[in-house]
């Protein structure tokens, strides 16, 4: 095994901590009283989000994700892993390099299996970040973590196709940017189970799309970027708005979900040193009973554990995305599986650690803390819940060891 990082990678480490202490820490409370001083926090991205955005893209810290090196940076998952770490231990730094969800699966959607007009047309501005997209899958009316569930009907009408459903938890759909989404519904219900539903493109100014509401996480809204809850009714789009073929959305999704699954991974390793990195901080200058906090044995413990279980999980995450370079999203199956259900639970218990270290102040919005938390709560669910992960680790480690009874 070989854990030194390549000198490309060293750089661009440094290079990304340099923007992340110069341009994105300093400008996290400056964005949300931008947002807040709007007369709604919907309407309008903060115009600090394009300036930092510019000046990420001169420095060449853009699309770092794509392994396609004329899209993208040309970076395996392995080398991406540390960046997209590092872009976690902030809430906004991911859009600032255009490294954000779900865009970033929906580009590698395009990028593997649009077709050349699909791409011209949807792909160019989402590599440009000139536009944002939501990716709509999951229904209020069916147990969407089984997604041969969905039932989101996708039906064929002369050249078009007529889309009929509703859906929620879009992610980004309420971004005033956002135009497009990619979505998951029934197109061929008689077919194998797995070939029954599609992915296909809609553009949210089509007749029929309309933005419900959209849904806070614990009391966060997410704002401007929000997760929305939309209907689709009699929503006709042209045929050739469906992405590969009809029958093909559970292979997409194949394709897609790895990659976003251990980004998002990749960010809570990210989110959780920050957390650590403040609790350090903390303790060594707050005094209680008598000395320092960081003397009271039992915090000791906290950053000890913290260290261990964070090291643990970019182990994990690193041989996922080790899998994923040389083997395969496919063949890496079960890794992805392993790393989505540590990678939260470890980033719930390190930033929980620090919000007690901090008292009061720590559930406050005065400092990152609490966000971070809840952001890594949903991750538990988001992207499939920890039981099926769980579910699919345990299906291919008895298939290793079959018996005949
Ligand atoms: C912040 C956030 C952002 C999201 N963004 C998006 C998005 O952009 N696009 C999108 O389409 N969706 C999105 N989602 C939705 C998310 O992917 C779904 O919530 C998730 O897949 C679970 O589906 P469900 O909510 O229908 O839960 P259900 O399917 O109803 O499951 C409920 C619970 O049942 C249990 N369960 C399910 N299966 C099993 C099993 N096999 N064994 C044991 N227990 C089981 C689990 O505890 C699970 O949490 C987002 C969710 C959140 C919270």
């Amino acid at each position: 095994m070989y854990f030194q990082y390549s000198s490309k990678v060293e750089e661009l480490q440094k290079e990304l901590t340099a923007f992340m202490e110069e341009y994105i820490y300093p400008n996290e409370k400056v964005y949300e009283k931008q947002l807040n001083a709007e007369a709604s926090r919907w309407e309008t991205v903060p115009h600090v989000m394009e300036e930092l955005k510019k000046k990420a893209r001169e420095k060449g810290l853009w699309n770092l994700f794509l392994p396609d090196s004329e899209l993208g940076a040309g970076l395996t998952n392995t080398e991406y892993a540390p960046l997209c770490e590092i872009m976690g231990r902030s809430l906004l730094a991911p859009e600032v390099f255009n490294c954000g969800a779900p865009d970033t699966g929906n580009m590698e959607v395009l990028v593997r299996y649009g077709t050349q007009q699909q791409k011209q047309k949807w792909l160019q501005p989402l590599l440009n970040g000139d536009i944002r997209s939501c990716f709509s899958m999951t229904e209020p009316d069916t147990a969407s973590s089984d997604a041969t569930n969905i039932a989101t009907s996708i039906e064929k009408d002369g050249a078009d196709y007529v889309i009929n459903g509703r859906k929620w938890w879009s992610s980004g759909a309420g971004d005033p940017r956002c135009r497009i989404s990619i979505v998951m519904g029934r197109s061929n219900p008689h077919a194998p189970k797995y070939e029954q539903q599609s992915m296909i493109l809609v553009p949210l100014d089509t007749p029929g799309v309309i933005i419900e509401r959209t849904l806070p996480v614990f009391g966060y809204d997410h704002a401007p970027h929000g997760h929305a809850e939309i209907s689709f009714t009699n929503v006709r789009v042209p045929e050739e708005n469906m992405i590969w073929g009809e029958g093909k959305g559970f292979a997409i999704a194949q394709g897609r979900l790895g990659p976003g699954r251990i980004h998002h991974c990749m960010r809570l390793i990210g989110a959780a040193e920050r957390a650590l990195e403040e609790l350090c901080k903390r303790v060594q200058y707050r005094e209680a009973f008598g000395k320092s906090l960081s003397q009271q044995g039992v915090i000791g413990e906290w950053i000890a554990d913290s260290r261990i279980e964070i090291e643990q999980a970019r182990l994990l995450t690193l041989k996922a995305a080790y899998m994923m370079d040389t083997a395969g999203n496919k063949a890496a199956k079960a890794e992805i599986a392993m790393i989505k259900v540590v990678a939260p639970s470890m980033a719930l218990k390190v930033i929980d650690r620090a919000i007690q270290a901090f008292g009061a102040a720590g559930v406050s919005e005065d400092l990152p803390l609490a966000a971070l938390w809840a952001n890594a709560r949903t991750l538990r669910i988001a992207d499939g819940p920890d039981e099926v992960h769980r579910a699919q680790v345990a299906k291919l480690e008895l298939k290793k060891h079959q018996i005949n009874v």
